[in-house]
């Protein structure tokens, strides 16, 4: 679990975040959502550590970031796996040594274990055939599913994402959502996702909070998104075309 207590982070002056008090759940696909400029990615920086906030804590399991010193940081970084809008995969490397990676830098394991291990996930999200390959020979959608992979290799406790969706159709960023919320349902896993796909609100936000003028202007779950008269959450969740009709739908009671 990671707790976020009254947060701020300005920028010369001008309040990006101002006063944010989050949970994000452990074995669960935690969300946050906002326009673009809400000040996302800057709350994700806060938590990896990036930014250090102006005031409030962020608590990993009951221990406080500002308190822990440089070898705990990097024990906790060692126990973190991310996701990044491109999926930042090693051309050089084959896909199973982008996905054995981490294990090298972070473990003691033999090369033949951490062979066994990589080969395990990348069962997992169903690439196995695909190990010798380089990322330049697989698609889009089979790069994220390898950055996946290297992801949570090592067992993390926390997975972050940004935009894990970006780039690929909607059937492909389904199967990467369902991905994401299997793997963090099977290793229990405190996972943070930043998106602006309602698709994927939708389908995988088990935990929402919506971020508007540095301030959480919403939070709930997807069950409850589409109930809700807040007017800028609604703004947000039907600038989308599709999900325009989906209301006035449900307002004609169809
Ligand atoms: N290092 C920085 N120095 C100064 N201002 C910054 C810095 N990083 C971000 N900002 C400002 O913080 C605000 C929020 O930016 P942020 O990148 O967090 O938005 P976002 O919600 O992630 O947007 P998007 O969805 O477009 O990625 C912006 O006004 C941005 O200019």
């Amino acid at each position: 679990m990671i707790e976020i207590k009254n947060l701020h982070k300005s920028f010369k002056g001008e309040t990006i975040l101002d006063g944010i008090d989050a949970t994000f759940d452990r074995g669960k696909t935690n969300m946050i959502i906002g326009a673009s400029g809400s000040g996302k990615s800057v709350f994700l920086k806060n938590m990896l550590g990036l930014f250090k906030p102006d005031s409030g804590e962020i608590i990993y399991d009951n221990e406080r970031l500002s308190e822990m010193d440089e070898n705990r940081q990097k024990e906790l970084r060692e126990n973190m796996g991310m996701l990044f809008q491109h999926s930042a995969l090693f051309d050089s490397m084959t896909v199973e040594e982008n996905v054995m990676f981490p294990l090298r830098m972070f473990t003691k394991m033999r090369r033949k274990e951490r062979q066994e291990r990589a080969n395990d996930i990348l069962q997992r999200v169903n690439l196995e055939n695909l190990n010798k390959k380089k990322p330049s020979e697989i698609s889009g959608g089979q790069q994220k599913r390898v950055a996946l992979a290297r992801a949570v290799v090592n067992k993390p406790a926390y997975l972050f994402c940004d935009e894990p969706n970006s780039g690929l159709d909607p059937k492909t960023a389904t199967v990467i959502d369902n991905l994401i919320q299997e793997l963090t349902h099977e290793a229990n896993i405190t996972t943070v996702i930043i998106s602006h796909d309602m698709n994927s609100v939708l389908e995988i936000g088990e935990t929402i909070i919506f971020l508007k003028d540095g301030k959480i202007a919403w939070k709930g779950t997807n069950k409850e998104i589409f109930k809700t008269e807040n007017e800028a959450v609604t703004d947000f969740v039907y600038s989308s075309e599709l999900f325009r009709k989906v209301r006035i739908a449900q307002n004609k009671g169809l």
